[in-house]
């Protein structure tokens, strides 16, 4: 028998936390042979033991029962709370057991594992790069083996999470947050800001008529805003706050949304097209940049992922009708501009982290290199940002909640986070379960694309 054979037969797998991670992996590692023990609030025992009578893990009342019999034990909880709920589990975990957690932030997971847990137990953390939604297949896995004594604890570990089928990257705690600030803070500040911007002007922006809103890049914002706020606040809540390098990437968001739209205002066109070359060469064109290959992801391919009834040859076929010479208005994309210009700004290259990227981040500097790299689109974006005033009030918008938004993670306030967070989501609400379906497929379609 190998190794691998004989952990899956003696080893016990635990999950404090079963939410929509925890859910997933207890799936996948019982399915694939496991023996998985999982429990939630204490509260919510009876309630989750009906509901999984048939499923192939076992829920028990709480996290101690879980850390007594288990083997590794995978905290799947709110970043805010880990703190808490180690230092209640912490103690009762299994002698020379294994803990980690799934938290999207690591430095206050390890910071409570090293507070909380007995000495004898080693830590190897987790963090699947994806949503509960997306099949971990091919996805990048993060494995951070901060503390482990005993030779074979790592390979454990790995046999165990390689019936994900992800694509493991080894880092350090510190290296993880510097990587995800730079990947996932901004993108979700740049999604997170569409939908407020949509949910303040009262619009459903993909109901506007076919020459706004329209077409693949403007699916793409639609479908990852809805896609965002149908998850649960307290994910981005947790990764933008927490993690000690997001803040400033967050600012910066901000700060580059409001100077390109000031530009735009100033119709100071020639200082904004220097800008936007020079953010074009850093992030597009730098040797670095030239030797990963490009994301590719056309526009054409994006078209028919629409919420709206009215599709693209509909679309255009009622704009010749109607003698709309112009048809689908360029957008500005100011929200496309300004992550460029914050990576230049930061001097950060995203093509470095694609190793260690989300589907989100990588179809965001997916359309955002299709934006700058195709010349004529770039050109006509420049022109409707200085010249065409129909999106005036979405980008004054746009810049607006960028800025709370930095606002809010900079004061580090949860519970204004939660209350904006919530107060798009209601007014999206309606919307949600038939965006998550065309995001879904979205999503799969790009990434098979990608392959
Ligand atoms: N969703 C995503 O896309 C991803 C999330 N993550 C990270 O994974 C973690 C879990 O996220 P996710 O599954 O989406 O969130 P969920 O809110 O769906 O799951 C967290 C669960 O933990 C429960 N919980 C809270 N306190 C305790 C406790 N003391 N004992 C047992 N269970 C408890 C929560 O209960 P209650 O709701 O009552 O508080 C909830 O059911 C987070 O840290 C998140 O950042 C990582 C990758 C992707
Ligand atoms: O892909 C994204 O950015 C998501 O929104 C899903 C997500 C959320 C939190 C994580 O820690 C990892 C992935």
């Amino acid at each position: 028998m190998t190794m691998a054979e004989q952990w899956k037969k003696s080893k016990t797998i635990g999950i404090i936390g079963l939410g929509d991670m925890g859910l997933m992996y207890a799936r996948i590692f019982s399915q694939n042979g496991w023996k998985v023990v999982c429990c939630d609030k204490d509260i919510y025992f009876e309630e989750l033991k009906t509901k999984y009578q048939d499923e192939d893990f076992e829920v028990l009342l709480n996290g101690h029962y879980v850390s007594r019999i288990s083997d590794y034990i995978i905290y799947s909880v709110e970043t805010e709370f880990i703190d808490e709920i180690v230092k209640l589990y912490g103690p009762s975990t299994k002698q020379f057991a294994i803990v980690g957690g799934q938290t999207s932030c690591k430095t206050p997971e390890i910071k409570a594992f090293e507070a909380h847990l007995p000495l004898d137990v080693d830590i190897i953390s987790v963090h699947s790069l994806h949503g509960p939604n997306v099949n971990p297949t091919g996805q990048p896995l993060v494995i951070i083996d901060h503390r482990s004594s005993r030779k074979d604890s790592l390979s454990f570990i790995k046999s165990l999470m390689s019936c994900l089928n992800s694509k493991i990257v080894e880092l350090s705690y510190e290296e993880h947050d510097k990587i995800t600030a730079d990947t996932q803070a901004m993108t979700h500040a740049a999604f997170l800001s569409m939908g407020s911007a949509w949910s303040k002007l009262k619009v459903y922006p993909w109901t506007m008529g076919p020459n706004k809103w329209n077409g693949g890049l403007e699916n793409v914002k639609v479908n990852i805003s809805m896609r965002i706020y149908s998850n649960k606040w307290h994910v981005y809540a947790g990764l933008a706050i927490l993690n000690p390098s997001a803040h400033k990437q967050i600012v910066q968001y901000s700060t580059s949304a409001t100077e390109l739209f000031t530009l735009m205002l100033d119709k100071k066109n020639q200082e904004l097209t220097d800008r936007l070359l020079k953010a074009k060469e850093f992030v597009f064109n730098s040797p670095s940049s030239i030797s990963h290959s490009k994301l590719l992801l056309d526009d054409s391919i994006l078209e028919k992922f629409s919420l709206s009834t009215i599709h693209d040859d509909r679309a255009k076929n009622m704009a010749e009708y109607m003698g709309d010479e112009d048809m689908i208005r360029p957008n500005s994309h100011l929200s496309l501009l300004a992550i460029v210009d914050s990576w230049y700004q930061l001097g950060i290259n995203p093509y470095d982290h694609m190793i260690c990227s989300t589907p989100l981040f990588r179809i965001f500097l997916g359309v955002s290199e299709y934006l700058f790299l195709k010349n004529d689109l770039f050109s006509a974006t420049i022109d409707a940002a200085i010249n065409d005033h129909s999106f005036r009030r979405d980008d004054l918008e746009f810049v607006l909640a960028a800025r709370e938004w930095s606002t809010i993670v900079t004061f580090e306030n949860f519970n204004l986070y939660k209350k904006q967070f919530e107060l798009v989501q209601d007014f999206f609400k309606p919307m949600l379960p038939e965006a998550n379906k065309i995001g879904n497929d979205m999503i799969k379609c790009i990434l098979e694309g990608s392959k």
